[in-house]
């Protein structure tokens, strides 16, 4: 990441709105605002296979839910957060992975500017390429602020996705299995 692009662009955000960069409130907030955008869009440049390719051999092939993850994104729309929680599912093929890296993958794609959509999708994308199970569905339930402190404001409106991958795609029975254990 270009922490130097990143600090003149704030400057010139700063500027942009009538304010003095050199006034003492403000001085070091170019160099914070880089060093945030580290950890916010750390998953620029990252890929979920290195949190997908340890692997644990299963006889018992049942679905895996890890529900309520929590994460914070960024829309590409406006730079505001979008927040909520994640809910991964997958049957396995033979192998499962630990439980952390359902998180783990989350948060590389979490920490981008988004849409939550296409979020919701890389993420069952990503376990399919990488663990190779029977099926995959990933829901994401967001606030988004863009649509809460601005524009239409509309506050405590959520935003529900949700996709099937595998077998989850044709089997109903399955998908309404994953809703309950999510509900
Ligand atoms: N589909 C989708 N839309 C999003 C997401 N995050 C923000 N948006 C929407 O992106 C749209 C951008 O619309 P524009 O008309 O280009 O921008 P705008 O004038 O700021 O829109 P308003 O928010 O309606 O004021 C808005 O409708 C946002 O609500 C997202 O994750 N997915
Ligand atoms: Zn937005």
């Amino acid at each position: 990441m270009d922490e130097k692009k990143i600090q003149e662009g704030v400057r010139l955000i700063l500027e942009g709105i009538g304010e003095d960069c050199t006034r003492e409130g403000l001085l070091e907030t170019p160099d914070r605002i880089a060093r945030m955008y580290q950890e916010i869009f750390g998953g620029m440049g990252k890929d979920a296979k290195e949190h997908l390719s340890k692997t644990f051999h299963v006889k018992n092939n049942e679905m895996v839910v890890e529900k309520d993850i929590v994460f914070y994104s960024t829309c590409e729309h406006h730079l505001l957060p979008f927040y909520g929680k994640a809910h991964v599912a997958y049957i396995p093929d033979g192998k499962v992975v630990g439980l952390s890296k359902l998180a783990r993958t989350v948060e590389v794609y979490a920490k981008r500017p988004q849409m939550q959509e296409q979020l919701t999708a890389q993420i069952a994308d990503a376990l399919m390429e990488h663990l190779k199970p029977q099926g995959a569905m990933v829901m994401i339930e967001a606030e988004h602020m863009c649509m809460t402190m601005r524009g239409i404001k509309k506050p405590g409106s959520r935003t529900v996705t949700y996709v099937t991958r595998g077998i989850f795609e044709k089997d109903t029975e399955l998908q309404n299995r994953f809703f309950q254990m999510v509900r």
